[in-house]
């Protein structure tokens, strides 16, 4: 189990990552060739089995403990009038999570994932990261804790988050990590209009210019811009990582999370599947970054997993496929 007890313990988790297993992906790949199909005939399914073969190091990999996790946390951006929905909402949504009547309580059931709600901190916003780090050390190592200890005993998990204001910081994340200007990561998030898209774009800007320099390494860029759900998120995947257990990602600011660690290590990305491409503007750009092709591109901008939780049904739907088909030699078909 990883620690992140300091700075440090962060830094070497991130840079000393497992790698999948190449045997049992060699295995799985031996078998989808032996399937009755032509070859390479299930698409992106075939790639999916064999990810999903090397990371859980076995020839037929199953999902019997899909684990869905939402984090929460409310950010002090807010006070800058860049969402269309007050902070309140982040815990009267997670409130809704605990009662079973979000959207992510449906789809996660219909998916066969249990789902963890993860509230973090949500009485204290962070800082508003125009004019301050969003948090302090601990609070940054907190939540990366937080994020670890969620990922329970999982054999595939997925990844959400809740807070109202994050999709501003999470296109502070994207252009700390990966380049350009406000403007060329802010969208509508939960449905601002024009003027409220230009100003999280100045919002994003008054953030970089901010802290500048400073933002030099992930632990930073996560820390002054990111909020506690989003470092959560961060902490979940590298823990999962080296507990060997595939991801699913969902929209942009899941994505956004893990595009500070990208950009140090690009390998990161190696255990993660991209659920969806979200209606977000920026996170088609975010997922080309990251050198992720979405599964799923189904105009869903909800976030709180919900798009990484369909994805799982075309998982599960490649694993039943890598299981369940015979061979040509138990069929008895010749000329494969
Ligand atoms: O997942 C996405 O791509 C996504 C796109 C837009 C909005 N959201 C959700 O909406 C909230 C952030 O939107 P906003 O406008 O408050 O920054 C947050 O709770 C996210 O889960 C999520
Ligand atoms: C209602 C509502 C539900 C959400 N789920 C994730 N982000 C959300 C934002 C709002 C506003």
């Amino acid at each position: 189990m990883i620690r992140f007890e300091s700075v440090a313990a962060f830094d070497e988790a991130l840079r000393s990552l497992p790698a999948t297993d190449a045997q049992a992906c060699e295995a799985a790949a031996s078998r989808q060739a032996m399937l009755t199909k032509p070859a390479r005939s299930l698409g992106r399914l075939e790639e999916i089995a064999i990810f999903m073969a090397g990371w859980q190091q076995r020839e037929r990999p199953r999902i019997e403990r899909g684990r869905a996790v939402v984090f929460a946390g409310n950010h002090g951006v807010v006070a800058q009038g860049i969402s269309a929905f007050p902070a309140s909402v982040t815990a009267q949504m997670v409130a809704n999570f605990e009662r079973g009547g979000a959207a992510i309580n449906a789809l996660a059931a219909n998916a066969g994932l249990t789902l963890h709600v993860v509230p973090l901190d949500l009485d204290h916003p962070t800082e508003d990261f125009t004019s301050a780090p969003a948090m302090s050390e601990a609070e940054c190592l907190h939540a990366l804790i937080a994020g670890a200890a969620a990922i329970g005993d999982a054999d595939l998990l997925v990844l959400g988050e809740m807070g109202i204001g994050n999709s501003t910081a999470a296109a502070a994340l994207a252009a700390a990590s990966f380049g350009g200007e406000g403007r060329d990561w802010v969208g509508p998030g939960t449905g601002v209009d024009g003027a409220g898209v230009s100003r999280k774009a100045a919002v994003v800007d008054a953030g970089l210019s901010c802290h500048g320099s400073s933002l030099d390494t992930p632990f930073e860029i996560l820390r002054r811009l990111g909020g506690r759900e989003i470092v959560a998120i961060a902490g979940a995947v590298i823990a999962a990582r080296h507990a060997r257990v595939p991801v699913v990602l969902d929209g942009f600011i899941a994505s956004a999370a893990v595009a500070p660690l990208a950009r140090a290590v690009p390998e990161i990305v190696d255990h993660l599947i991209a659920g969806h491409c979200s209606a977000e503007p920026g996170h088609q750009r975010l997922l080309d970054r990251l050198n992720l092709r979405p599964l799923l591109s189904l105009d869903m901008r909800l976030g709180e997993g919900s798009g990484a939780a369909v994805a799982v049904g075309v998982i599960r739907a490649a694993l039943a496929a890598h299981d369940g088909m015979a061979t040509f030699a138990e069929a008895g078909i010749g000329g494969g």
